[in-house]
């Protein structure tokens, strides 16, 4: 076991040497494997390797390789990723009904190879510790970062609870920790892709897994089965950067054990299962796709976690950093730092305008707040048949009363931290008290890149993420919740079960 953890963190630090990582246009006309994961999301590529150790898999992801990029690989560029809005960047933007700008990952490891690597688990049954040796660090120590911590614990963000991974909430629980980051001591992103690590170790023998990149899926095909009328998902079609249309089956079963998953994140999953006519009936007949299952809850209940933040601009320089220092307030609003970075859109505007007013090189940092479990939703409808566009999404930001309340407290508390002793040499002012916080949080809205609903379980999906009323079909990303390694295992505890190997 030691052996192979060495062996496993000697690839860490390179560029990983993935044979099984192809262009979608050396694919053959048509494939079979046992699982074809539409994806190469956050919870599909850990998916895939551990299927791959006793299944054969296919991930069809429509974006390239994160590798080799430094706007992705290095955290001091991580907003050069996200203001890139080429046909072929890594990030997607896009707006949505409620006029809020906003990126979609279009890469191998999905959102972990654009986000800010911020890092907590779920509840200790779904851990992985593995996962967490390979992807997850301690942050390193930053002035600045101590400076927030302190802030944090004079306002009264108590207790502090050190480092941690876990996830802390509500009144007893909150408090302040050191999370854990995807960049390690020397900034450099570790992402999901890392994880595929898993599935090297005999690949050069056994083949079990064939990851196509920019591989479009544009539909997932159905069948009925001997004269039934509840469709089976068969296969699906993919187009690769050529333009050529492929097909990947899942290998033929009795028991109906191999299958097709969609990993294609929250706004992928639900436009997919529209695509290929699993949706609301009247908009599924007036984008012309043949409606293959009248779902109307398909697409339904998106949510995204407003966020709202201070500029705060330093007469002295700051450290580069990204998130460290967390605050859990006992509203449960998220109180998280970043600093010395030139933001994305909203922010580099911001940054504009002080730079105007103060005629010099913006340095300083922002101290965000975030509303974690928004009660205002809302839905995706289809703008074209078209899977490379965008499709229409409403959020309902701060519909909820609720919402807006808890951004008003949870700005109440940014205020405190930064009128505390350890800001004074970052914030000499005391912030205003004259402030409306309600106004400023309706005027300043932003996304905090945490989109999620779609495919909401027991609605489209079953406990085991299986798709209502289809067979063959599972959604497992974070439309649901992102448990790719501890479903692979129980998919395959299931397989082993019925005897297969
Ligand atoms: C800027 C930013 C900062 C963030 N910061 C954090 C953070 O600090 N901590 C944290 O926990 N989370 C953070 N997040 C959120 C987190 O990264 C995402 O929630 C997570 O990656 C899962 O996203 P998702 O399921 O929506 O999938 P997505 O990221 O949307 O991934 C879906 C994948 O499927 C592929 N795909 C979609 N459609 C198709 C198709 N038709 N054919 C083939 N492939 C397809 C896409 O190319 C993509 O790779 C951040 C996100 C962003 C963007």
């Amino acid at each position: 076991m030691y052996i192979v953890l060495i062996y496993l963190f000697s690839f860490l630090h390179a560029t990983p040497n993935y044979t099984f990582v192809e262009e979608a246009t050396s694919a053959p006309e048509i494939v079979y494997y046992d699982y074809i994961i539409i994806g190469g999301e956050t919870a599909g590529c850990p998916l895939a390797a551990t299927l791959s150790q006793n299944a054969r898999v296919l991930v069809l992801e429509r974006g390239g390789s994160p590798y080799d990029n430094p706007n992705i690989t290095n955290m001091e560029n991580f907003s050069n990723t996200l203001s890139n809005t080429s046909p072929t960047s890594p990030t997607q933007h896009f707006t949505s009904e409620d006029s809020m700008f906003n990126v979609r990952a279009r890469i191998l490891g999905s959102g972990t190879a654009l986000n800010v690597g911020v890092y907590s688990h779920a509840s200790t049954c779904y851990v992985k510790e593995a996962v967490e040796k390979l992807v997850v660090f301690k942050p390193p120590k930053v002035d600045y970062q101590v400076v927030v911590r302190d802030g944090l614990l004079e306002a009264g963000v108590l207790p502090y609870n050190g480092f941690t991974y876990d996830h802390l909430y509500g009144i007893k629980i909150g408090g302040t920790k050191i999370g854990g980051t995807i960049f390690d001591r020397k900034g450099h992103r570790h992402m999901v892709a890392n994880l595929l690590e898993y599935a090297v170790i005999g690949q050069e023998y056994l083949r079990k897994i064939t990851i196509y990149l920019h591989a479009t899926v544009y539909k997932i095909l159905f069948r009925y089965n001997n004269g039934t009328t509840r469709p089976q998902a068969y296969g699906g079609v993919f187009k690769d950067a050529s333009g050529v249309f492929h097909k990947a089956y899942p290998m033929k079963s009795s028991k109906s054990l191999n299958e097709i998953i969609l990993s294609a994140g929250a706004i992928g999953s639900p436009q997919q299962l529209m695509l290929s006519g699993i949706g609301p009936d009247d908009h599924l007949q007036a984008h012309g796709i043949k409606v293959v299952l009248d779902q109307p809850l398909v697409g339904q209940g998106m949510v995204d976690n407003p966020m709202n933040m201070l500029m705060i601009p330093s007469p002295v320089p700051v450290e580069v950093s990204l998130t460290q220092i967390v605050g859990i307030t006992r509203f449960g609003n998220y109180i998280e730092a970043n600093s010395a970075l030139m933001p994305p859109k909203a922010m580099v505007e911001a940054v504009e305008t002080i730079n105007s007013i103060a005629k010099k090189t913006f340095k300083g940092s922002v101290i965000v707040e975030k509303v974690p479990y928004p009660l205002s939703s809302g839905y995706l409808k289809l703008w074209n048949a078209n899977p490379k566009d965008n499709p229409a999404i409403t959020f309902n930001y701060f519909k909820e009363p609720e919402d807006l309340r808890g951004c008003v407290l949870g700005m109440s508390t940014i205020m405190n931290v930064i009128d505390t002793y350890p800001f004074s040499k970052f914030w000499p002012q005391h912030p205003s008290a004259a402030l409306s916080l309600e106004k400023f949080c309706i005027d300043t809205i932003i996304t905090m890149w945490h989109f999620n609903g779609g495919c909401q379980v027991g609605k489209v999906v079953d406990r085991d993420y299986k798709v209502l009323g289809v067979d063959v079909l599972r959604v497992i990303d974070a439309t649901v919740m992102m448990l790719g390694r501890y479903m692979g295992e129980k998919i395959l505890h299931e397989r082993r079960s019925h005897g297969r190997k």
